[in-house]
């Protein structure tokens, strides 16, 4: 069929505009690209064509035969009830999507984000999967050496799939260096030479001390994601347009949410009171002839930290663009664990639909006893999952345990297919 008869085929819509400037061009990429970034109209599109809501398979066989981002773009825009919580949905559109991952010290976190993100980058999207647990293990999982703070990349998946670790000793460290030069102690002591007690104790009250020598639980996490928002705001980074975070076990994850109010809080403190310190420091200056100008790059590192911190809060509650997924596996404590965890996340305004039970045992036909209880036992978790109030509403995937390791990305790819569906 020519191009032009593909466009007749599609018939009158008010959306043809929207094609025929393409004529000339590829005028099937164009509806497809057209796909991805206005669904909502290819949708009505498909209605007025009376594609919509049919069946997958009534597509035409050549839509379907572009790749397998447009394919599942179309079919998610097709059968839209029967989408909304499938990975069409999770891989459909260019815009830029953050997928955090989280729950209990060892359910497969790293395991889950790890293939989520192979399978983002075998379905056409630049990935980036970023590990912000202290006790990394991501490198483990690519059996790749991703140290060093810095995206690197990942052989092996269709388009390209980076991964970083953050080395959260080494983000405090920075977050330390740029405050602590004249916004901590430094101005204390400066303050304090120059008899001005009344700073002082200002300072005093906004427990700057405290901030940096004793980080509250969850800091580092705090700051290893604002590092990578600053990462990701570089042009060479600005590609990713999936980003897959493993976060750290969830009591750390939990304390992390509230934290950006609270540093947002202090760091906004410190600005205003640097900004009344400024005025008073250049009439001293003035006394001894030193000029007041000269910049404070400290203050600009702090508006800059307050900034990605308030970005990251936004990020972990935009529900446009972020999906917390919960990682549990089927025993009593872990699914408790997620219920509370999915009742803060609510609090904290988190969006959440998928809650992952990993590890589930296969169907077996032999007679193994310890397999018929440990099935058994699971199930009875299941049970108790499916009547919780917080969790039952949530749209369930169950992962099975798998008869080897998962490392490495043929590994991560096969899981992935199995679990992401
Ligand atoms: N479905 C599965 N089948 C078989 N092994 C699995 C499965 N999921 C995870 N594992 C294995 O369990 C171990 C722990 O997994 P993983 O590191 O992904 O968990 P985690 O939740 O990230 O742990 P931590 O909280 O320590 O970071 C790994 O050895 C991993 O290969």
């Amino acid at each position: 069929m020519t191009r032009c008869g593909l466009i007749h085929q599609l018939g009158p819509s008010p959306f043809v505009g929207a094609f025929s400037g393409a004529l000339r061009r590829d005028i099937t990429r164009t509806s497809f690209n057209y796909c991805e970034q206005n669904p909502l109209s290819f949708k009505l599109y498909l209605s007025s064509i009376g594609l919509a809501s049919q069946s997958k398979h009534t597509i035409p066989a050549r839509w379907n035969g572009r790749s397998s981002r447009v394919a599942s773009c179309i079919r998610a825009v097709s059968a839209p009830a029967e989408v909304e919580k499938t990975f069409d949905e999770m891989v459909m559109g260019t815009q830029r999507k953050y997928y955090m991952l989280g729950g209990k010290g060892g359910v497969g976190k790293t395991s889950l984000a790890a293939s989520l993100a192979v399978k983002f980058a075998n379905n056409g999207h630049p990935t980036l999967v970023v590990s912000t647990d202290p006790a990394h293990s991501l490198s483990d999982s690519f059996a790749q050496d991703l140290t060093g703070g810095m995206p690197v990349s990942v052989e092996g998946p269709d388009s390209s799939l980076y991964a970083m670790e953050i080395d959260p000793e080494q983000a405090r460290a920075e977050f330390r260096a740029a405050t602590s030069k004249d916004g901590g102690s430094g101005v204390k002591d400066f303050m304090d030479s120059m008899g001005l007690g009344g700073w002082v104790e200002q300072l005093g009250e906004l427990k700057l001390g405290e901030l940096l020598d004793t980080p509250p639980p969850g800091l580092d996490e705090a700051i290893a994601i604002a590092k990578v928002i600053q990462f990701i705001q570089a042009p060479e980074y600005s590609k990713f347009t999936r980003i897959v975070f493993d976060t750290a076990p969830t009591g750390h994850t939990l304390r992390l949410l509230s934290l950006p109010d609270f540093l947002d809080a202090s760091i906004g403190k410190l600005l205003k009171l640097k900004e009344k310190l400024s005025s008073a420091t250049a009439a001293i200056k003035a006394v001894f002839g030193q000029s007041s100008d000269g910049g404070d790059s400290a203050t600009s590192k702090l508006e800059l930290l307050k900034q990605r911190m308030i970005m990251v809060r936004e990020i972990f509650r935009n529900k446009e663009s972020t999906e917390f997924v919960i990682v549990t596996i089927p025993t009593v404590m872990a699914i408790s664990e997620s219920g509370r965890l999915h009742r803060s996340l609510i609090k904290e305004g988190v969006p959440v639909k998928r809650l992952i039970v990993n590890q589930i045992l296969p169907p077996s036909n032999t007679d193994c006893k310890f397999c018929n209880i440990k099935r058994k036992d699971q199930q009875r978790a299941l049970n108790m999952l499916k009547s919780d109030p917080t969790l039952k509403d949530l749209h369930l995937i169950e992962s099975p345990l798998f008869d080897v390791e998962i490392r490495g990305v043929p590994a991560l790819q096969f899981m992935g297919d199995r679990v992401w569906q």
